[in-house]
């Protein structure tokens, strides 16, 4: 059974885009058509956020992918949540896989990080995910728990969170996770909420796919019950593609 909630589509530009590409794909976004039952978000570069705020449509909100994990101050480097609500920035995406990595973000920061941006206003787009090391190993659900365990540590209200799954295996490499391997994963999410947050919590909270979805998988996945949107990399910097992806959902699989 999937989430209460609208179906969900992020797009992550990640580090990519240039005063050129964003305004094309801007433009391109302003034309694209998508149901106005579904939720879109668009992450841009910090860099990019306040030409974004001004030039993307209404029907789309805006998205930056990561926050300081307290107030604003001295901080050398870093933004923090109440910076982003007063750039008219609604979301933010916390513990992508690629942060969690390369810059060691572990599991009760990223969930330290989420309650300080939920306080502030900011709606929250959580990632977990696996890497093929762990799945392979029989440690997926460990690793996944752990990472859940750190939002609900953390976090007191969900009513502002979006969880993603991104199997880290999938991101970035063109393998997808079978729409079977999506649902088994956010069944399991979707069971953990249940037990160790609440059932209500469970039943309202989108859980997302990502990695490697595109135009031409996305319909199959988002057929399963509990694939309640996506959140886009690569395929988020096509106007075309993400326009698409938007519309999955309202499309029967061949
Ligand atoms: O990391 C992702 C979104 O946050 C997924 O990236 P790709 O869609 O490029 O695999």
């Amino acid at each position: 059974m999937g989430s209460s909630g609208k179906f969900f589509v992020g797009g992550n530009w990640k580090a990519n885009g240039t005063k050129e590409s964003v305004s094309k794909l801007v433009s391109g976004l302003n034309s694209a058509q998508f149901p106005s039952e579904v939720d879109v978000i668009v992450a841009p570069t910090f860099i990019h956020l306040p030409y974004v705020v001004e030039n993307i449509d209404s029907r789309y909100q805006v998205s930056a992918q990561n926050c300081w994990v307290g107030r604003a101050g001295a901080y050398t480097g870093e933004i923090a949540p109440e910076q982003l609500t007063d750039m008219s920035v609604p979301w933010v995406i916390l513990g992508h896989s690629e942060r969690r990595s390369l810059l060691e973000e572990g599991n009760d920061f990223v969930g330290a990080k989420a309650a300080n941006a939920l306080t502030h206003g900011l709606k929250v787009i959580a990632c977990i995910g696996e890497t093929l090391e762990q799945r392979e190993t029989g440690h997926m659900y460990d690793v996944l728990e752990g990472q859940l365990k750190g939002v609900a540590d953390n976090v007191v209200n969900w009513t502002d969170v979006v969880v993603a799954y991104e199997p880290v295996w999938a991101i970035g490499t063109g393998k997808v996770a079978t729409p079977d391997q999506a649902q088994e994963v956010h069944a399991f999410i979707r069971k953990w909420l249940a037990e160790k947050v609440s059932q209500e919590v469970s039943a309202a909270t989108r859980i997302i796919y990502g990695g490697s979805v595109n135009d031409q998988n996305a319909a199959e996945l988002a057929s399963k019950g509990d694939v309640d949107g996506f959140l886009v990399g690569g395929a988020s910097l096509k106007a075309d593609a993400f326009a698409t992806i938007c519309n999955a959902r309202a499309k029967v699989p061949a």
